[in-house]
């Protein structure tokens, strides 16, 4: 099935085309790797999918009902399933990996059902540490995390709220390259039950993911396949590859 697809969408920024009539769509579940040279409109696409930049034409239509996603706020956005994930790790480092992922969990509770260890959905947590591989870490300081571990309890964040989309921004950099396979295996374990978008410049990291790829080039879909196809593609060369 489709869960999102962003048809005919622009957007100028004082007079530069930043995203010209892009159209995009991901299926649910499904993997997909978007990749494309300095400023081709990556993050730009997704500034427009979660509500954070307005496009200034086309639609972005989101679940069975093809809801538009256009002109609605960021929170509302969230809380219809689409999450994302910020390159730099956002972590409460003085709080415990257990704390954070209680914070992020989906349900009516306050910071004070947090600190007293109220109304946690203690299986829930649970099942998010053992999915992100943190599971024997829950007590320890975020803070105390390696650089790959606090992207994986970000990611467990995210989880936690349940969401139907992630997108995820270049979750490779800076990882250890037995941190990188963690995370392709995490990526794809998540595929098999989420629609995931993962934003990233490693080619190494992205053949590892086996996916399906766009290249994104001026603010429009270049090309779109297997990184094989996309990569003996005469115009990816020349815009991306062979610089
Ligand atoms: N708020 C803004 N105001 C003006 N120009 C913008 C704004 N946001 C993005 N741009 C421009 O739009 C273009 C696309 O930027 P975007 O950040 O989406 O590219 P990108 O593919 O994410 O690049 P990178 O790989 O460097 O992160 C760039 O030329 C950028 O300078």
């Amino acid at each position: 099935m489709t869960l999102l697809e962003v048809s005919g969408v622009s957007v100028s920024f004082d007079g530069f085309q930043a995203i010209d009539n892009l159209s995009f769509s991901i299926g649910e579940p499904e993997l997909r790797a978007v990749i494309g040279p300095n400023g081709a409109g990556k993050t730009t696409f997704m500034d427009i999918v979660t509500g954070k930049t307005r496009p200034d034409s086309g639609h972005v239509l989101w679940g069975e009902e093809n809801r538009n996603l256009v002109g609605l706020s960021e929170q509302a956005i969230a809380r219809l399933g689409v999450g994302r994930k910020f390159q730099k790790p956002t972590v409460f480092e003085a709080q415990s990996v257990r704390d954070n992922l209680a914070m992020a969990l989906k349900a009516p509770r306050g910071p004070f059902d947090v600190l007293l260890r109220r109304n946690i959905d203690e299986g829930r947590l649970h099942e998010v540490a053992a999915e992100i591989g943190l599971e024997d870490h829950l007590d320890r300081p975020a803070g105390a995390l390696s650089h790959g571990q606090k992207q994986w309890l970000e990611i467990g964040m995210l989880l936690a709220q349940e969401p139907r989309l992630l997108l995820v921004d270049e979750p490779a950099a800076g990882m250890t390259t037995a941190e990188r396979e963690h995370t392709t295996d995490l990526l794809n374990r998540l595929a098999q039950r989420h629609a995931i978008v993962v934003v990233e410049h490693d080619m190494a990291f992205v053949r590892r993911l086996g996916c399906k790829v766009t290249v994104l080039h001026e603010g429009r879909v270049l090309a779109e396949g297997s990184l094989d196809h996309v990569t003996q593609n005469k115009d990816v060369i020349d815009v991306y590859l062979g610089r």
